[in-house]
């Protein structure tokens, strides 16, 4: 029985994959899962202090991972990665002509840069550093490995005693690829990435915060293939 779902923020709750206009299906489709007793948590590339604030004031009950697995707060907030070294930044951003999203000033271990297109080159430069990268489509994230949301989600399910088969997500790009990893049932968003459609259990036919309401409509009507 899913005891608690795992939400994505960017793309995910927003009305497109572009917009960070929080969809209102999405909420009421959070109202439902919570009058029916079912935790709600946030899992995401955004920062800390940005999703505590999303997270008292929609209500949420599930727990916070931050910074793409770094951040975990359940009751208690915890850091999971290694603080990134400013210098780092400074030479990335420069190397890359790439410039900081706002909320980088509020960020401990992940850090994100726009424009949020990866190249080959940004891959290889992260790759002798030993350094975490990906793109949410909002932003290019680096933080010291180990990172990536499957170290933070592993964390917050540990924390709550609970198994992955009372876990499901949603998602919509690349980095929710280690969300999966830890939940028994995953879906993606219509708009998603290919990569996370592609191991995906249920796809929804509409995209971000109705594909949102969509899963979680049939979540309660019992029509999903998860674990009884
Ligand atoms: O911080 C970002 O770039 C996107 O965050 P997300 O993990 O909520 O999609
Ligand atoms: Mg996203």
């Amino acid at each position: 029985m899913i005891k608690l779902v795992l939400m994505d923020l960017d793309g995910t709750l927003t009305e497109d994959r572009d917009s960070t206009r929080i969809d209102l299906d999405a909420i009421y489709a959070i109202r439902l899962l919570k009058e029916k007793g079912i935790k709600v948590g946030l899992v995401s590339g955004n920062s800390y202090p940005i999703l505590r604030g999303l997270y008292t004031y929609l209500y949420l009950d599930g727990g916070i991972v931050a910074e793409n697995g770094c951040i975990v707060f359940y009751k208690e907030k915890y850091r999971l990665c290694k603080q990134m070294d400013k210098n780092l930044v400074i030479e990335f951003k420069s190397l890359f002509k790439l410039r900081d999203t706002w909320q980088n000033e509020y960020r401990e271990c992940d850090f994100g840069f726009v424009p949020a297109k990866l190249t080959d080159e940004m891959i290889n430069w992260a790759k002798e550093k030993n350094l975490y990268i990906k793109s949410s489509g909002y932003a290019v994230h680096i933080a010291y490995n180990p990172a990536g949301k499957s170290v933070g989600v592993e964390k917050l399910l540990q924390l709550q005693g609970l198994k992955k088969e009372d876990v499901a997500a949603i998602g919509d790009s690349s980095t929710d690829i280690e969300l999966f990893q830890q939940v028994g049932f995953k879906v993606a968003v219509g708009n998603a990435d290919d990569e996370l459609k592609d191991i995906a259990d249920y796809i929804t036919s509409n995209k971000s915060g109705k594909g949102v309401r969509e899963f979680v409509d049939k979540l309660l009507k019992g029509e999903l293939d998860v674990i009884k």
